[in-house]
């Protein structure tokens, strides 16, 4: 067993004061490594927010989150910054590249911060962008690529750092479907040859279908937990 993400019965209840909204209620998840797996359920339904909790851009007003056996809800805001830097990669439906840097700046740029020296990310750099197929397009900034192109730069830059893993929020919803599948086809390639774990909220489904695992969200419980056939990790298929 590899746990990365433990999330122990967490819960966060919106407008506590007028009429609580329990957007996630008491959910208990395991992520093991190198998953690749789907976050499904109606609008509503608590994915964003069960994202923002595990990725520690939100804490739980009840539970704990930990990752890698570190318990998160108890950093403070600062600790979380830089855990998530170093650990977690963000991949969000808008895409968020930064206009004004060039695709290998926006990937770039994480490593600045942490001031990983100019050889060590050059390297980097070719390699993600020989893994997104983009190695052309260095040079270029967001607003002279597609929308897939750009996704798939946010991917390079989500995994910049060698995350632990990485959280994607509805990652196609902006896509045509041959830029939605194309950016799948690089997330599984991604997951198989380097083990890098996804966790994604969809809504597509053929995103969901691409999914070895899909935990189904309704009114913030998992309501059901279903893995794929042979998948290497030996879910045998059916209700976990
Ligand atoms: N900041 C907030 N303040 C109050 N209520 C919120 C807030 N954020 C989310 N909610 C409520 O929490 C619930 C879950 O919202 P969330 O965005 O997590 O759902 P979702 O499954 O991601 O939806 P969608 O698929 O439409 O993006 C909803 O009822 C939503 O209205």
């Amino acid at each position: 067993m590899n746990t990365v993400i433990d999330a122990h019965n967490i819960s966060k209840v919106y407008n506590k004061e007028t009429i609580p909204v329990y957007a996630v209620n008491n959910v208990h998840l395991h992520i093991e490594r190198g998953e690749f797996t789907a976050l499904v359920g109606p609008s509503g339904s608590g994915k964003t927010t069960l994202l923002n909790l595990i990725g520690g851009l939100d804490k739980p007003d009840d539970g704990q989150v930990r990752i890698n056996g570190l318990d998160i809800t108890g950093l403070s805001a600062d600790q979380l910054i830089d855990f998530r830097l170093k650990n977690i990669g963000f991949v969000f439906q808008s895409f968020n590249l930064i206009p004004v840097l060039t695709a290998k700046e926006n990937v770039e740029f994480i490593m600045q911060l942490q001031g990983v020296e100019r050889s060590k990310r050059d390297a980097r750099v070719k390699q993600l962008f020989d893994q997104i197929e983009m190695a052309d397009k260095l040079d270029s900034r967001p607003a002279q690529l597609s929308g897939g192109q750009q996704q798939r730069v946010a991917v390079a830059r989500a995994l910049a750092t060698k995350p632990q893993f990485v959280l994607a929020d509805e990652p196609t919803a902006n896509l045509d479907s041959q830029s939605a599948a194309n950016l799948l086809d690089i997330m599984a390639k991604l997951n198989k040859e380097e083990q890098i774990t996804f966790l994604f909220s969809t809504h597509d489904q053929r995103v969901i279908d691409r999914a070895r695992r899909v935990i189904t969200l309704v009114d913030g419980k998992i309501t059901s937990d279903t893995a794929a056939v042979s998948t290497k990790h030996g879910h045998a298929g059916g209700k976990k």
